[in-house]
């Protein structure tokens, strides 16, 4: 029976969600019965949202992982009145207005003694209500890049804060990103960018409460961003100032049962010779408009490559996920005709991680979230990144620039957020992507490095496999230093 509880706040958003439990999961494998979780859980701010973590809750609830995990309902708090200046501003205020029911679900678990606290990045306002249990540490819990993390840390110094959104006012120029070489404007995060300077001080907020924290354990390893984990933990992003340390645990990746029959887009694969298929998938959010859809057919067609495209259509009013897109609408006339045998339009959601693991995959146009990324490093498969939002073009830089993994969009980094793609741009991306270049034949290569180095980081005696250890160790001890 375990001694204490971890407990864990996760923000809604499905890719945060998931992570963070499936990291939570992990924890409790290296506590080896001595910790339980609970998990605190918000009601989504929208109904759809809501509904998705309420699927998610019901199907780890019902799994039978033989681990003790429970899953308390937070009581529904009213959003906050409009006139944000950033979405993270709701979600701040958002957030906050949950601190009393987190109050009481802590005093509610007594006996069981609370042995950690871990929030969502985008959850840190409630870091603060352990402050009351004086003796808990308490961790964020970063479900993106280590080079995302280095840059939120440094955005609350005036130095930083006056560099940068100088640079951003404009469009040429580099910004300094603790780690990293010189990051082009174009590859700072959209969510950054110079149309979403308002942004800048709620980041900037976040940013400064992670130094609140004993600890942040994120999504990443020494092997994928070792400059970058490097440059936090000798100091470079707050000067003067420790940070916390930072545990990199990855890559943790949700794998979710297998259906009994094979997807309609497996089967198809079956049937495709190997490593001869580029897969297209734009996440949860990624949708394209039908101009576009038409430049993407075109290069599909004229790359003379296999494809599986994931293709989404507009959300409905009021919603942020796409629809299922009717093909015969938003496809140019006869496309499927003439790529009938070597191409399959796919829809609605897709098995991503099935697809990535089957064998005639030989590359993916990602827009580059960061559990897409690990998806594919973790199967060995080189990309095409093609960001759309959040943090998703400093991923990219690092996919490019620093891994290798990633063969660029022709005129990406002479681009604005949300650019256009041309038919020719993407024929020549993909040509080169499936071996036609030496850049993507180097690609390759370094994925299949990539896939040996990330499965190794997990395995006994791995980078984060021992970060999992020693973060274990320091909670069930009560060893942990105190925030810097
Ligand atoms: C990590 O930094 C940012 C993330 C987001 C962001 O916003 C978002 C909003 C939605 O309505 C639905 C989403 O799915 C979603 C996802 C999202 O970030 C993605 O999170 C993943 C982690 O689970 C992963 O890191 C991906 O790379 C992210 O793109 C938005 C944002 O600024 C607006 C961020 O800075
Ligand atoms: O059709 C789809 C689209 C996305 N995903 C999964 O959804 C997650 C997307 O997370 P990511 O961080 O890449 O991007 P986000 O959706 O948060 O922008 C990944 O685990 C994908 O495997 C999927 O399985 N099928």
């Amino acid at each position: 029976m375990a001694a204490g509880t971890i407990v864990f706040i996760p923000c809604w958003e499905s890719g945060h969600f998931m992570s963070m439990i499936t990291a939570g999961k992990r924890m409790l494998e290296a506590a080896a019965g001595a910790l339980s979780l609970t998990v605190l859980v918000m009601r989504a701010p929208t109904a759809a949202k809501a509904s998705e973590v309420e699927g998610h809750v019901r199907r780890e609830a019902a799994s039978a992982s033989g681990l003790d995990i429970r899953f308390l309902n937070l009581p529904a708090v009213e959003p906050p009145a409009g006139g944000f200046v950033a979405p993270e501003e709701f979600n701040f205020r958002y957030t906050q207005l949950h601190a009393p029911h987190v109050e009481e679900a802590i005093a509610g678990l007594e006996p069981t003694p609370v042995a950690a606290l871990v929030v969502d990045l985008f959850c840190t306002p409630l870091l603060d209500v352990a402050a009351d249990l004086a003796a808990v540490p308490r961790y964020v819990y970063f479900a993106s890049t280590a080079a995302f993390l280095a840059l939120m840390l440094r955005l609350p110094l005036p130095e930083s804060r006056d560099d940068l959104a100088a640079k951003l006012r404009g469009t040429e120029g580099t910004a300094h990103v603790p780690g990293l070489p010189p990051v082009p404007l174009r590859y700072m995060p959209a969510c950054l960018s110079r149309d979403k300077i308002g942004n800048y001080e709620w980041f900037a907020d976040y940013g400064r409460r992670f130094m609140d924290a004993h600890g942040i354990i994120i999504n990443s390893s020494v092997e994928l961003e070792g400059g970058v984990l490097d440059a936090i933990s000798d100091g470079r992003c707050v000067p003067g100032r420790p940070a916390p340390a930072v545990h990199a645990i990855g890559p943790v990746i949700w794998f979710a049962a297998r259906e009994q029959q094979p997807h309609v887009c497996v089967q198809w694969l079956d049937a495709q010779p190997a490593g001869s298929v580029v897969f297209l998938c734009f996440g949860s959010k990624g949708f394209v408009d039908t101009a576009q859809v038409a430049e993407v057919a075109a290069g599909l067609e004229q790359s003379g490559h296999r494809f599986l495209w994931v293709l989404r259509g507009t959300p409905a009013a009021g919603s942020s996920h796409p629809t299922d897109a009717d093909l015969d609408v938003m496809l140019p006339g006869g496309f499927l005709a003439r790529t009938q045998g070597r191409g399959l339009v796919w829809p609605a959601w897709a098995p991503q991680k099935e697809v990535l693991a089957h064998s005639a995959v030989g590359g993916f146009v990602t827009h580059c979230g960061w559990n897409s990324a690990l998806e594919s490093l973790w199967f060995g498969v080189p990309m095409v990144p093609w960001p759309l939002y959040g943090e998703q073009h400093l991923n990219a830089f690092e996919l490019v620039r620093e891994m290798g993994v990633a063969v660029r969009l022709k005129d990406m980094e002479a681009s604005e957020v949300g650019y256009f793609v041309e038919a020719a741009e993407l024929e020549l991306a993909v040509r080169g992507l499936m071996g036609g270049t030496e850049e993507g034949r180097k690609a390759r290569e370094k994925a299949a490095e990539m896939k040996a180095a990330c499965r190794k980081a997990v395995e006994e005696g791995g980078s984060s496999h021992a970060a999992m250890r020693k973060l274990m160790g320091e909670i069930t001890t009560g060893g942990v230093a105190p925030p810097p």
